[in-house]
């Protein structure tokens, strides 16, 4: 069944604190009344479901959202943020969660059917953060048609190794409740889904890769933030975070060791 689902959470210093401890230690130490860090909204309103409401890899299979689709993979494709007002440690929100629409395509790694999560954070005629958030449900794996990154930029001013090890996906995974097995069984990644390893939660990717250009830029406060999951970040291996300054905003990337663009964002700054 799909439809709408609306909860409630406040906006703990906890979360964001663990968060912080673990990936981001030079962010701002969480008060109550301060701004949580953009993008971080993500840590709040965590999935409430049964064993019996997840899929064998450990995803929703019912979350009054999503319809149930019969593919036995299913992957984190992107995001788009519209940054509205700040969200303050402390403030009670509400999420709001709806289908916004499903895609058949067919793609190297076969058939792929796009789904769009609506997200609204606040009241939906005033919201402080929209989120389009795109996932991609696929077919049984073929080990030989992998994803393939992207031809790299033409050049980048910023860049950061991004060194993740297994502590960090085993954190990200607890503190997001995501019992996705792809992040965590290493036989599983490999031998069901076809993958040379564990892969990154795309969603860590994406709030690394903003903290990246609010940090470098100086801290001016984005208006929206887009991100495309091109082929995985694999755990272990050596991947940096690269941007540019552009007019209004930045364009972002994680690189692979030869410089292809696994992931790509663009932000644009209200300030
Ligand atoms: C959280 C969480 C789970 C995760 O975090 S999973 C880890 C993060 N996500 C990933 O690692 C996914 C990385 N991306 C891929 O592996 C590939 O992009 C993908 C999705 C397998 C598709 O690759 P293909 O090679 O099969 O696709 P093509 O390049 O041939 O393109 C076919 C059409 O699809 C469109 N498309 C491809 N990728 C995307 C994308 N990321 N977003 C939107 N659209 C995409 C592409 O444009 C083609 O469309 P046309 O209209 O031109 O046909 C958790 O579970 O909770």
């Amino acid at each position: 069944m799909t439809g709408t689902t609306t909860r409630t959470d406040t906006i703990r210093l906890w979360p964001a604190r663990a968060y912080r401890d673990t990936f981001a230690p030079d962010a701002p130490a969480p008060v109550e009344g301060a701004e949580l860090p953009p993008g971080w909204h993500g840590l709040y309103f965590l999935p409430d479901l049964g064993l019996d409401a997840l899929r064998p890899d450990g995803t929703p299979a019912r979350d009054g959202v999503v319809p149930g689709i019969d593919l036995p993979r299913r992957l984190f494709a992107g995001e788009e943020m519209t940054f509205h007002r700040p969200i303050r440690y402390g403030d009670t929100l509400d999420l709001t969660v709806s289908l916004d629409r499903m895609e058949d395509k067919h793609g190297r790694s076969g058939r792929l059917v796009f789904v769009t999560i609506a997200k609204t954070f606040g009241p939906v005629g005033d919201p402080a953060v929209t989120v389009r958030q795109h996932d991609v449900f696929l077919g049984p794996a073929d080990p030989a048609r992998p994803a393939r990154p992207q031809p790299g930029p033409d050049g980048h001013a910023w860049e950061q190794p991004l060194d993740l090890g297994p502590i960090h996906l085993f954190r990200y995974s607890a503190l997001t409740y995501n019992s996705h097995l792809i992040h965590y069984n290493d036989p599983w990644a490999r031998e069901v889904e076809g993958q040379p390893g564990l892969l990154v939660h795309g969603p860590l990717t994406s709030m690394l890769l903003l903290d990246f250009a609010v940090r470098r830029s100086g801290g001016r406060t984005p208006a929206a933030y887009s991100m495309r999951a091109v082929a995985p970040v694999y755990l272990g291996a050596p991947v940096r975070l690269a941007g540019r300054p552009e007019p209004g905003g930045a364009r972002l990337w994680v690189l692979d060791e030869s410089g292809g663009v696994l992931v790509s964002a663009d932000v644009r700054f209200s300030r």
